[in-house]
């Protein structure tokens, strides 16, 4: 019950929980963490799409979900991504000569399209968009 580890595959997450039946832990440090939500607060996920238009300099958080069998929980997810027509890629204003490209670029559509043909689990999918050194040259 619940959600596996994972980072969302979006730019943004906002997340609203509704009935104060807590669940979310996050990932630091290789270490998971019990997220207490304040009901007055949302919770904003950094998604993968964020990693790499920034080339790596923020990170997507990976997260799972622990639900009980005494209460049910209930979140709302709001989910931020660009359009279908967009590419997904490090922004351009990044990159340099010292900062080559983490990520391959990608039209918006494929990038939605294969991330259903993978099994979710942590980053795996984010891993999948990495450039390896001997594609930059190095
Ligand atoms: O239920 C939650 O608090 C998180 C949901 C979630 O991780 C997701 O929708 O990707
Ligand atoms: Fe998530």
């Amino acid at each position: 019950m619940g959600l596996i580890p994972h980072s969302d595959m979006t730019l943004l997450t906002i997340l609203h929980q509704l009935n104060g039946v807590d669940g979310l832990e996050v990932k630091k440090n290789g270490l998971w963490f019990p997220f207490n939500v304040n009901p007055d607060a949302f919770v904003v996920n950094v998604g993968d799409i964020f990693q790499i238009f920034s080339n790596g300099v923020y990170h997507s958080i990976e997260h799972k979900v622990t639900c009980n069998k005494e209460r049910e929980r209930i979140t709302v997810t709001f989910n931020l991504s660009p359009n279908f027509e967009a590419e997904v890629g490090p922004s351009l204003s990044l990159i340099n000569a010292e900062n080559p490209p983490l990520f391959r670029r990608v039209g918006m559509e494929d990038y939605f399209k294969q991330f259903f043909t993978i099994k979710i689990c942590g980053k795996k999918y984010l891993d999948n968009m990495r450039i390896q050194p001997s594609e930059n040259g190095d």
